[in-house]
């Protein structure tokens, strides 16, 4: 079955396996208490769950997809000898596969792999706000994403540790349910540890009913996605391609919209470059989305507009 099974979805059931393995990663580091914290820049910092779950996710993809284009956040020389992770997801797998993506070969496919999303929620004990981000593009564009949270329910002794949700464009969404955010009330999130004049002054002018401050791109995401907010503003630079490329795709994959602040969605070609300098706009919601757009203040878009 597998070996008969495009490429696309053997790369999708890979990624929710590698993910989950990551997972375990960014526990055990965590549990162990030392976090090898590194700072790579002005509030950026990187830990050893970072270090070792990339080296998992692109070990791993490598070997079994040698020709791909892989392009992880963290600047490591990748190890050799990582270990193996054997399962694979068998309901992705058999997923019906998008008919523009059955005959298309490892080579052209871009796999963008945020390790460790929110890593400063990370050191900072705000486990839920921690996402593993593998988002897969093609011609440009992301067609497929998985966000695995390794401490969903980590305050509820009963219920499982962890999950991991995906969406395909054109085919649904696993691992959550679908939630719509409330009528009528406009609830932005945004950027707990990254604020700046600019992004302040683009919430401003979009008078929310409430303003969420947390971090990770992720995790952010996933409040949109389970009806926690009705979009998601950050009028500055900071943000990455394996930041938003799986988050789009699941968002896509149930009728929302990720682009620029202008409206504009970005490429995820392997040329392109890291940062979106254009700022972060989304919602579940492609009306809210066109809305927000609209409301966004020409004094920021000028601001924000990547040159
Ligand atoms: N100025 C920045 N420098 C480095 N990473 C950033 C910056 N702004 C945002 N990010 C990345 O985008 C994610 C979302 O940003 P925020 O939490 O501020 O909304 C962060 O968790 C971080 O990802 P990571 O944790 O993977 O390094
Ligand atoms: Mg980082
Ligand atoms: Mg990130
Ligand atoms: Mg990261």
């Amino acid at each position: 079955m597998a070996s008969t099974s495009p490429v696309f979805l053997r790369l999708m059931a890979n990624a929710v396996a590698v993910a989950n393995h990551a997972g375990n990663i960014i526990r055990e580091v965590m549990s162990k208490g030392d976090l090898g914290i590194v700072e790579k820049g002005v509030n950026d910092p990187q830990t050893e769950a970072d270090r070792r779950a990339q080296q998992c996710i692109i070990g791993n993809l490598n070997k079994k997809f040698p020709l791909m284009s892989i392009i992880g956040e963290e600047d490591l020389a990748q190890e050799t000898n990582v270990e193996l992770v054997s399962d694979i997801d068998k309901e992705v797998l058999n997923l019906r596969c998008p008919e523009e993506l059955v005959n298309v070969t490892e080579e052209d496919f871009v796999v963008w792999v945020d390790p460790l999303d929110g890593t400063a929620e990370y050191t900072a004990g705000m486990l839920d706000h921690v996402t593993v981000l593998i988002g897969i593009a093609h011609k440009n564009r992301p067609v497929g994403g998985v966000i695995h949270q390794p401490y969903y329910n980590y305050k509820n002794d009963k219920a499982g540790l962890g999950r991991t949700m995906w969406g395909i464009p054109g085919i649904g969404v696993g691992g959550f349910k679908p939630i719509p955010p409330p009528e009528g009330k406009r609830l932005v999130v945004t950027t707990r540890s990254h604020m700046t004049p600019v992004v302040q002054q683009a919430l401003e002018a979009l008078k929310p009913d409430e303003i969420l401050r947390v971090g990770g791109a992720g995790y952010k995401v996933m409040l949109l996605m389970e009806g926690h907010a009705t979009a998601y503003v950050f009028a500055s630079p900071g943000c990455k391609k394996w930041d938003t490329c799986a988050p789009e795709a699941i968002l896509t994959a149930m009728g929302g919209r990720l682009t620029d602040i202008h409206g504009t969605p970005y490429s995820y070609a392997s040329t392109e470059m890291h940062p979106n300098k254009r700022g972060v706009l989304a919602a579940a919601k492609s009306d809210d989305h066109k809305w927000f757009v609209e409301n966004i203040p020409d004094e920021v878009k000028q601001l924000v507009q990547g040159s």
